[in-house]
This record gives C-alpha cells, structure tokens and sequence, in this order.
C-alpha cells in the first residue's frame, strides 16, 4: 500500500481497496480537492461524475501516486493500473508486445497477454500494428493491457470519450463484463450521465472540491439501457451537474399532451 500519512489498515478495512481520508490538494491559490473522504471496496463499481475542471483527474492522479496530497492520507492497493481516453500505445511495437509491455519476458507472460486480447475480442489481432487498427479496437488493447496485471484497482479516466456512439455503447458492455468477472475495485471518471447508471455501483458527484450526493445506483444488472427506473437516476445526476432544467413529465401531466 502507498500511504499518504503512514496509517495502518485494520481488520475491519480489509474489504477496502482505497481509503482516502481528509485528502487536499491545491495548486496555487486554487484549492482543487477540500478534505474528501473516499472509500471503495473490493469488487466495487464507483462512479465519479463531476463538470469539467473539478479536479477529477487530480483525484486519480493522486491515486496513481502521480501527485502527493497536501494533507489527508491515501492508502492505495499496490496493483493499480488506468486506461485513458486515448490508448497510448506503442506504435513501434506490435499488439501483443504493447499488452505485456513492462512485463517479465517469458511463456506465461505471453500467454496472459494473448488471452487477455481473447477477453477483449482481439485474439486475431495480436501480431497487428497499433496504426492498423480502428479507434474502439485501440482502446480495448488499452483494457487488455490494464487486465493482464490483474490490479486491485483499475482506474478509467474517461476512456470511452473518443469513441463513436455505437463503440462506446459496445465497450460500456465490455467493461462491465470484464469487471464483473475480475472484480477489481473500479474507479471511473465521465461525463456520461448514462454510462454511470449503466456500470456503477455507486456514483459521486465532485463539486467545488467536495463529494455531494453518494448515490447507490440500485437497479439489476446486466442493466438494461431503457429500464424506466434509469430515468431517475438520469435526472438526479443531471440536476446534480446543474443541466436537469427539463422535468420528467409525471403520470397525471401526461393527459394535458394526449
Ligand atoms: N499541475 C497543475 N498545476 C496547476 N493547476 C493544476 C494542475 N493540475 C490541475 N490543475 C488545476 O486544477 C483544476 C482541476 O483539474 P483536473 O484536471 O483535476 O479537473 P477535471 O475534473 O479532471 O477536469 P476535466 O473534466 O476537464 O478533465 C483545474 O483548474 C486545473 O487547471
């Protein structure tokens, strides 16, 4: 674990991947993150919405040991890996070799890689150059990469922003498969509304340098994309991020439209 302050986890935090306490960070004059407190457990899907400069990605960047907080303490799973918006491979190297990459060479490690590129659906590709291969299979040699070190944590930093519509709907399912059935503890971060009530177990809201409202996003999964019971969720997010100005119609609004 990396601490920020040296505390020592107990028996009754052993289910926790991250604890964040009382975490700061500023740069300059502006106070970025104010005292947030932050627990995910392991096997979680936390959901982290927020507008755009709240400091999302300075939260994630504390997590990766990136950045150090100015006060509050941090206590992060050693294995911890992110996928970004963009893939970030290596174009010199091939698909197989940007999956294992930093890896220790060998058969196993090969082998891990290449049925993680099964899990993604690229099994065909790993011999493939990064500059052959369409943006949405890009990214999910991005995921394979980030699965073969089977992290406690796995940290999304909006990694379906790029993609068309379609793909990203598409690798929203992925992910929530692959999550399900490696279980680590998950943090993403994104502006989409609806890919939070399609994979979280739990959505925070950032704003001004605080977690508003902590809300369990309790509906079955797989989840269904046109469950009406989503349709909440949708409009207490979007209100949360101050565009919810349309109210849903309610059962007896609706005769005065017929
Ligand atoms: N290294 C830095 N030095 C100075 N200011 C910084 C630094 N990193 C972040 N900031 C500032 O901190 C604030 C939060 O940035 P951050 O990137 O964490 O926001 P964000 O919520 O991820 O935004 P977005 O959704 O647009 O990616 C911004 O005002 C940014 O300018």
């Amino acid at each position: 674990m990396a601490g920020g302050g040296g505390g020592a986890m107990t028996d009754t935090t052993t289910e926790l991947a991250v604890s964040l306490s009382g975490v700061s960070k500023s740069f300059g004059e502006k106070t970025v993150l104010d005292g947030v407190d932050l627990e995910i457990r392991r096997g979680e899907f936390v959901v982290l919405l927020g507008p755009s400069g709240t400091g999302k990605t300075t939260l994630l960047r504390l997590l990766l040991g990136l950045e150090r907080p100015d006060t509050g303490e941090i206590l992060v799973p050693r294995q911890r890996t992110v996928v970004y918006q963009e893939p970030r491979l290596i174009p010199s190297k091939r698909v197989l070799s940007n999956v294992v990459i930093g890896q220790p060479h060998g058969r196993q490690t090969k082998d891990n890689g290449r049925r993680a590129l099964a899990e993604v659906n690229l099994a065909d590709k790993h011999r493939a150059w990064p500059a052959t291969l369409s943006g949405g299979e890009a990214q999910r040699v991005a995921l394979a990469r980030a699965l073969v070190r089977e992290p406690e944590l796995l940290l999304l930093d909006e990694p379906f922003a790029a993609l068309d519509a379609l793909t990203r709907l598409r690798m929203q399912d992925l992910v929530g498969d692959l999550v399900a059935h490696h279980r680590p503890a998950v943090l993403l971060v994104t502006h989409d509304v609806d890919e939070a009530i399609r994979l979280a177990d739990r959505v925070l809201v950032l704003h001004k340098g605080r977690f508003g409202h902590d809300v369990v996003v309790d509906l079955p999964r797989p989840r269904d994309r046109t469950d009406p019971a989503a349709l909440d969720y949708r409009a207490a997010f979007l209100a949360e991020l101050g565009v919810g100005g349309v109210p849903i119609p309610s059962e007896d609004t609706h005769d005065h439209h017929d």
